[in-house]
């Protein structure tokens, strides 16, 4: 197998791992589909798609390193530490930092078309 397909492959693992045992990964990629469907629905524009789905990115792209953290985390200081709770905390703030902007985004975008087709037509 070539370096970029093994590359690849062990990447998707590491995605497949937070999928299988992170539960707010779970929760992340149940709401992107549902963002996407409604995008969908909606007819967004390309500008609008880009932000919908840099958002999706980023908040994905950051539980995935959340979980890589705990997960080193654990290695390294199975019994608890000040500092290793510090780099968990730390770790799920910027989680938490970009899911509070996806929100935000999600309802400046989403909010007016969603509103018009549920109340004004
Ligand atoms: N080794 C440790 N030392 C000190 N505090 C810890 C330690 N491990 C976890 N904690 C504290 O418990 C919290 C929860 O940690 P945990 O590893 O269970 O992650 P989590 O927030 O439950 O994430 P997830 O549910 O996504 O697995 C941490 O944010 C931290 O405050």
């Amino acid at each position: 197998m070539g370096k970029f397909l093994k590359s690849v492959r062990v990447a998707m693992s590491g995605i497949g791992f937070a999928l299988r045992t992170q539960r707010h990964m779970q929760i992340h990629c149940a709401a992107a589909a549902l963002v996407i469907g409604l995008g969908w629905l909606l007819s967004l524009s390309a500008v609008e798609w880009a932000l919908i789905l840099f958002a999706i990115a980023l908040v994905v792209s950051l539980e995935l390193v959340n979980t890589a953290i705990e997960q080193a985390v654990d290695l390294a200081s199975p019994e608890r530490h000040p500092i290793a709770k510090a780099a968990k905390d730390t770790a799920a703030g910027a989680v938490l930092a970009a899911t509070f902007a996806a929100i935000a985004i999600g309802v400046i975008i989403l909010g007016p078309p969603l509103w018009r087709l549920l109340f004004a037509s």
